[in-house]
């Protein structure tokens, strides 16, 4: 596994115009924090977050050490990694194991697209990318009777980065809750500590037609939701099925936030919104939840931290609102666990469709998890429809923030606008005089365009 120190200082360390606009640089974990999403100029950080000089790196979303200046050159980046080995050109090779799980319904037909892709630009920006598999959700449940089994578990562990397409499925629809495929996510998320899920919307021009809002609601839009994953209702305790006095049947679960749990998100999503926009919106339901109302009382206390970002907070149902009626108006998003789940699913269809939005997720240490916002579309699994290109996306989220390779994400992110540009849609975005395509072919034009492409080209779509 990669243990590596960088210091790079390239115009070639490209800021993505296109998904990640403007969030180059993020540290996660708050102050004494230790995960660091990389910069434009791929310094690091830790502990004091405006610590941006080189020195310490992350230790955690890729459990890498900095260990001073880059000995090898290629391109225009000083990179030197401790397991780095020379290739046959005598470049530096960084080598990554990366962890893919394929899920359930599309999720291999997407995994298939990403794997190939994430291969050729391996090859191309000289990485050596070892991947391993494993089974997660309904296909682990069948295998190994567990949505989870301790051996998947481990490998993620034993990565420098997880990508994973998607779970569940109808025909698990009506198992009990620890039979459940959801329930092997979530025990992942919660397994690797990634608490602090990413989910950008952005509206590529080329797609604003495919919105089923109109053009001038939609052009223009670029919003983060920076989704709070480890916590919230989703793992509250006490929950389960009881009795009431009635004798009738009941089902409850507990929303509940520590102190802790809300300031680290608060401090992910304070830096997202300082390198972007520089506004935070804060969303919650504290006119009615306790839970929200020390949620708003840490995130404006946390806020005083970064008088440079705007914060505002809005209640969860007028947020809903809002993002159909106005969504400009967002910058940065922060909220728990279930709002985030329901407001980023809601965002998806700003941009098109839920089939084009990536996500990362990361935490204080461990390797990150990368996955579409998407489910496993058990609807059109096996029909090669599926849109591979939030998968797709997701490697480049996985490149850029776990493993550190902003070059190669760009080149990624660069050949899905092309591919765009050129008029190849799937079903889910197709529109008027575009080029219908299925889930393999789109992989197949990615390829070829991923193949002719250039650093020079890819960085000139940065501009
Ligand atoms: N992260 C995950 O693994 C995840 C996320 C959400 C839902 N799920 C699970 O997925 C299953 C299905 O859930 P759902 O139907 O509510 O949500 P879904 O996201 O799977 O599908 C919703 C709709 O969007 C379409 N869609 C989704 N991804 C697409 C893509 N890449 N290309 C084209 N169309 C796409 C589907 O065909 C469907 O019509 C459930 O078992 C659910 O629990 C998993
Ligand atoms: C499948 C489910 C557990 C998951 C969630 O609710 O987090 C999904 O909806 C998502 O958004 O990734």
């Amino acid at each position: 596994m990669a243990a590596c120190a960088f210091s790079c200082s390239s115009a070639a360390a490209v800021k993505s115009a296109v998904f990640v606009r403007g969030t180059e640089s993020l540290s996660v974990g708050g102050k004494g924090g230790r995960v660091s999403i990389p910069s434009t100029s791929l310094s690091c950080s830790f502990k004091a977050l405006s610590a941006r000089q080189h020195g310490h790196c992350l230790e955690g979303l890729v459990k890498h050490t900095v260990q001073g200046e880059g000995s090898c050159r290629r391109k225009s980046m000083a990179v030197v990694r401790a397991s780095a080995s020379e290739t046959s050109e005598g470049a530096c090779a960084r080598s990554y194991k990366i962890t893919l799980l394929p899920g359930d319904g599309i999720g291999p037909e997407i995994m298939k697209v990403a794997k190939e892709v994430l291969k050729m630009v391996g090859q191309q920006e000289g990485m050596e990318l070892a991947f391993e598999e494993a089974l997660v959700g309904g296909a682990a449940i069948d295998e190994y009777g567990n949505p989870l089994p301790d051996s998947s578990l481990a490998l993620c562990r034993n990565s420098d980065a997880v990508l994973l397409a998607a779970i569940g499925g109808y025909k698990w629809d009506n198992n009990t809750a620890h039979l459940r495929p959801e329930r092997g996510l979530l025990g992942l998320r919660a397994g690797l500590g990634a608490f602090a899920n990413l989910r950008p919307a952005t509206v590529l021009p080329q797609l604003v037609d495919a919105s089923t809002l109109k053009r001038e609601v939609v052009e223009g839009v670029d919003i983060m939701v920076v989704r709070e994953l480890t916590g919230g209702i989703y793992f509250g305790q006490p929950k389960g099925f009881g009795v009431n006095e009635a004798g009738e049947r009941t089902g409850f679960n507990t929303m509940i936030y520590s102190v802790q749990e809300i300031d680290r998100i608060a401090r992910v999503a304070f830096e997202m919104a300082r390198k972007r926009r520089g506004r935070l919106c804060s969303v919650d339901k504290s006119n009615v939840l306790e839970t929200s109302q020390l949620w708003r009382e840490r995130v404006t206390e946390i806020g005083k931290e970064y008088p440079d970002v705007e914060l505002s907070h809005m209640y969860v149902d007028n947020a809903a609102m809002q993002l159909i009626r106005a969504p400009k108006q967002f910058d940065t998003i922060v909220t728990g666990n279930i709002f985030g789940d329901i407001l980023s699913d809601e965002a998806s269809m700003l941009t098109g469709s839920i089939g084009m939005l990536p996500s990362a997720s990361v935490g204080e240490s461990g390797p990150g998890l990368f996955e579409p916002v998407h489910g496993s579309a058990p609807d059109i699994a096996g029909q090669d429809k599926a849109n591979p290109l939030a998968q797709v996306l997701s490697a480049a989220m996985m490149l850029r923030y776990g493993l550190n390779e902003p070059a190669a994400a760009q080149r990624i992110e660069a050949t899905v606008f092309n591919v765009l540009d050129k008029g190849y849609r799937t079903g889910d975005i197709m529109s008027a005089g575009k080029t219908l395509v299925g889930c393999a072919q789109m992989g197949d034009i990615l390829l070829h365009s991923l193949s002719q492409s250039t650093e020079s080209h890819a960085a000139s779509l940065t501009a």
